[in-house]
């Protein structure tokens, strides 16, 4: 299958999916989405509850396998890659933070979601010492410049656990940020997010697309959407009712009518 015909697929950092579909036991999830994430671009995905956008989320970032369709990251058939071999092709998505993270510290869950984590590091301690205090210090000199970011340098000792959850969603980001990775998948940033940092969340995103990263991110809230999103593709029984910016959305009868009274 070639992806060419597709506008904006030329991209070698866009990402795109084609034609998904996805069931669970005989429940028909996913039918036939297809969807461009478009580099340097906040693309939205949105919907109401059980429309498919975490289903199709996890079949952006490589946790579920479609079974029929296509996932391309420009002209690359990602498909069937893994999610730690998306995350080397430049495809970090949000985690919630496991609860067995909760007793590090802000910065050691940092350091760990630092790229270089080989189960071999233990060799390579002995056979590379100085290549290996090398990438530690750069670990750490990345994690510092991103709490200093978000605010958080004053909480980098305490207990991951302790955080607020505005806090921890800034930290869930951060953790995807230690990837590097030019597209970043948010799984609902602003779920449980105070409207103050929220601002602030909206701001840093804002800030890393003008940096040039590209994202996508599912979330039930509206003012962020409306204030991040380029594009918003709306999702309803598992397909793509539109798309458009959200002024345009927003206003579609069809939207109102698959979030039935749900005030946008
Ligand atoms: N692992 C699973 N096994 C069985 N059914 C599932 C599974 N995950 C999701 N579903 C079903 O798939 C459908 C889509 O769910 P999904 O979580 O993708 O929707 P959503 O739009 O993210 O919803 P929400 O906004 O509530 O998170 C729902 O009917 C859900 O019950």
């Amino acid at each position: 299958m070639t992806v060419t015909a597709h506008r904006g697929t030329q991209d070698p950092t866009g990402l795109y999916a084609r034609d998904i579909r996805l069931s669970y036991g005989g429940l028909q999830v996913l039918n036939g989405i297809s969807l461009d994430i478009e580099r340097g671009q906040v693309t939205g995905i949105v919907g109401p509850n059980g429309a498919g956008k975490s289903s199709l989320f996890n079949v952006l970032a490589g946790s579920a396998e479609p079974d029929h369709g296509s996932v391309w990251l420009g002209q690359r058939d990602i498909t069937r890659l893994p999610v730690h071999e998306r995350a080397r092709a430049g495809i970090a998505r949000t985690f919630q933070l496991a609860r067995e993270l909760d007793s590090l510290t802000v910065l050691e869950n940092l350091l760990l979601a630092w790229p270089d984590q080989g189960s071999d590091a233990l060799w390579r301690t002995f056979l590379q010492r100085d290549s290996i205090r090398k990438t530690q210090e750069q670990a750490v000199e990345h994690a510092l410049a991103l709490l200093e970011r978000t605010r958080l340098t004053r909480l980098a000792d305490s207990p991951a656990g302790g955080l607020s959850g505005g806090q921890k969603k800034l930290l869930e980001l951060c953790r995807a940020l230690m990837l590097d990775a030019p597209i970043i998948l948010l799984d609902e940033p602003a779920a449980g997010v105070n409207p103050a940092l929220m601002n602030e969340l909206a701001g840093f995103i804002s800030d890393l697309r003008g940096e040039g990263k590209t994202f996508a991110v599912v979330e039930h809230n509206m003012d962020l959407i409306a204030a991040l999103c380029d594009t918003v593709y709306v999702l309803a029984d598992g397909a793509v009712l539109t798309q458009g910016t959200f002024a345009e959305v927003v206003v579609d009868s069809r939207v109102q009518d698959a979030y039935l009274g749900v005030t946008l």
